[in-house]
């Protein structure tokens, strides 16, 4: 069953709305954790209007399960997950000022910045994972930059999912398979949410993690934290 890597970038984006510290982005990470949740994710972008750099360091004093971190490799960003030492560090290209994630890596083009990134990272004993899109060559790509994993950018299959959820999914399933071929691990996210998971997760046998923050930050004002997470959790097995 792939694990549920909760994102707390809209927790931090609603603590960062009135300059003080509630909610507590840590201890929402550790209820996560005890409500069931098998990993943390942050975002930190540029901008830092919502997860902070310096909420790095301060999750991976207590996260117990997995610390994802995402974001695009600037200096600052490398400095900060080299001396935090998550688990796993996802590399996206996001240009600074971005809404939201909405490509993954051209790895054919970006090649050798990646490669010099990724050894920097598995040297201090980092697991590294790519954002990218579903397709063979940039697959390859991955491959030879030497990325322990990649995750899949999930927003077209979201968008796609109402009209025609197999046409949305086979990309997806395609990829992951030749993925597995090549030893890459294989993670998703991007706009999964309640309705969309369990058909994504069924289709990709070889899924090893989701991470899943605005659908799943928006039920739990429905529904709570504690059950949010039980439901997402149902969706995956
Ligand atoms: C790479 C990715 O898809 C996530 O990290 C996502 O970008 C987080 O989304 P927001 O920063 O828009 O909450
Ligand atoms: N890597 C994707 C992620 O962390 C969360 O994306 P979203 O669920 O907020 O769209």
């Amino acid at each position: 069953m792939p694990r549920l890597s909760v994102n707390l970038n809209k927790v931090a984006l609603i603590r960062n709305s009135r300059g003080a510290n509630y909610p507590d982005l840590i201890r929402v990470a550790m209820d996560c954790e005890a409500f069931g949740a098998e990993g943390i994710t942050i975002h930190p972008r540029p901008d830092q209007r919502h997860a902070r750099y310096d909420d790095v360091a301060a999750l991976k004093e207590v996260v117990t399960t997995e610390l994802n971190i995402e974001g695009y490799p600037s200096e600052e960003f490398l400095s900060v997950v080299l001396a935090a030492r998550p688990d796993q560090v996802t590399l996206v290209p996001d240009e600074p000022g971005q809404l939201t994630s909405d490509h993954g890596w051209d790895t054919i083009k970006k090649a050798e910045e990646l490669k010099r990134i990724i050894s920097r990272l598995q040297e201090r004993g980092i697991r590294t994972s790519i954002f990218i899109d579903p397709d063979r060559a940039l697959l390859d790509g991955a491959q030879s930059v030497g990325t322990d994993r990649v995750e899949f950018y999930t927003g077209p299959y979201a968008k796609g999912y109402d009209e025609d959820r197999e046409a949305a999914v086979a990309p997806f399933a395609e990829a992951s398979r030749f993925a597995a071929e090549l030893g890459l691990g294989i993670n998703a996210g991007h706009d999964l949410n309640l309705h969309n998971l369990s058909f994504f997760a069924r289709n990709l046998p070889d899924l090893e993690e989701v991470s899943i923050g605005h659908a799943l930050i928006t039920d739990a004002l429905y529904h709570g934290l504690s059950n949010t997470i039980q439901l997402y959790l149902q969706r995956l097995k």
